[in-house]
């Protein structure tokens, strides 16, 4: 018997960020919505415990697997779990990526949460909900909204450090474009630049629910405090903005610390239309996907 379940890729609809703490970490605010644009989990019973990380051909993007296993976030998750129940589970776990790494989809971080899902679910393990979320919160800010994603809240208002999450209504999915510009963007140093361009940064609440409050969102409405870093600390991410700009004339946001940027379509069709409209034009990879509604 076999558990395969789809680990989604999130995005940043809204993101404020203020000034970091004592500890280095930053305060924020933010709309995440995950997507049905996806990585596959798949869990079978095994003598000992093993992962399995590959790219599947329709990953967005051409990405190798360029991080120790030790290191990866779902075999990290599975040593949670052992360590959480006193023995290891001996299971054969693989990933069939399609999400960039380093992507600012948080690709990572929802492997780890589907794995804490569904071992959960699969070993029976009864574990609830807030230890699930404990154990997500160790593996990164952003591990905890995956958890929430998957048991049927796929939009959620993020505070505390991402980890404080309220379900946000989201009543009609929104179709997307998501487009890979090819240069990756490590979260740590795109917070230290915005950090060197914001010395006295603030959270704003209020405009990050004001954004929930005015669905259905327009194509120019989502905004990030984290764009103008990513693309500071990485100039052919701003060139390669601004030809996909110039290109489809509308708005392009970037997601989370970047690097991947995004476009809101009017509908699928359309979607369809821009994805092989950037494809064509400017040979970079990008995938039409919607946003996943309340369930
Ligand atoms: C940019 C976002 O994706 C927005 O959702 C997240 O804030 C990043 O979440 P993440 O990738 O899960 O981040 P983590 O793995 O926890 O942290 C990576 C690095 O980002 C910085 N970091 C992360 C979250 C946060 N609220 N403040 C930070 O300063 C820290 O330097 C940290 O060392
Ligand atoms: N299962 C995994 N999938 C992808 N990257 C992983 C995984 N496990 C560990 N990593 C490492 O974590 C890094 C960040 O991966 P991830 O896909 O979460 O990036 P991200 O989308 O930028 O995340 P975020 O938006 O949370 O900053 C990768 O560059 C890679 O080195």
């Amino acid at each position: 018997m076999t558990l395969t379940r789809a680990s989604p890729a999130k995005l940043n609809l809204a993101l404020s960020v203020g000034a970091p703490d004592a500890n280095g970490y930053h305060p924020l605010a933010s709309w995440m919505v995950a997507t049905e644009f996806h990585d596959t989990l798949t869990l079978e019973h095994a003598d000992r415990p093993s992962l399995d990380v590959r790219f599947a051909s329709d990953a967005l993007g051409q990405h190798t697997v360029d991080w120790p296993s030790d290191k990866d976030l779902t075999w990290r998750a599975l040593l949670l779990l052992a360590q959480h129940t006193g023995h290891q589970h001996p299971l054969r776990i693989t990933v069939e990526k399609r999400i960039p790494p380093g992507g600012g989809l948080g690709g990572g971080s929802g492997n780890a949460a589907t794995l804490l899902v569904a071992a959960n679910q699969y070993l029976d393990l009864k574990l609830s909900d807030t230890t699930l979320k404990s154990h997500a919160a160790q593996l990164g800010s952003d591990v905890p909204f995956f958890i929430d994603a998957l048991q049927g809240r796929p939009s959620c208002l993020a505070t505390g450090y991402g980890e404080q999450l309220t379900p946000a209504p989201h009543p009609h999915p929104l179709s997307l474009v998501l487009i890979w510009p090819g240069i990756g963007a490590p979260t740590g140093p795109v917070y230290k630049t915005f950090d060197q361009l914001n010395p006295n940064a603030a959270v704003n609440l209020p405009a990050v629910r004001n954004l929930i409050n005015s669905q259905p969102l327009g194509h120019d409405q989502p905004f990030n405090d984290l764009a103008r870093p990513a693309m500071h600390a990485q100039p052919a991410l701003r060139d390669q903005h601004q030809r996909i700009t110039n290109c489809i004339e509308r708005p392009v946001h970037i997601t989370g610390s970047g690097s991947t940027l995004y476009v809101i379509a009017r509908d699928d069709s359309e979607a369809h239309t821009i994805a092989t409209q950037i494809t064509d034009r400017l040979k970079l990879d990008a995938v039409a996907t919607k946003t996943l509604a309340d369930q």
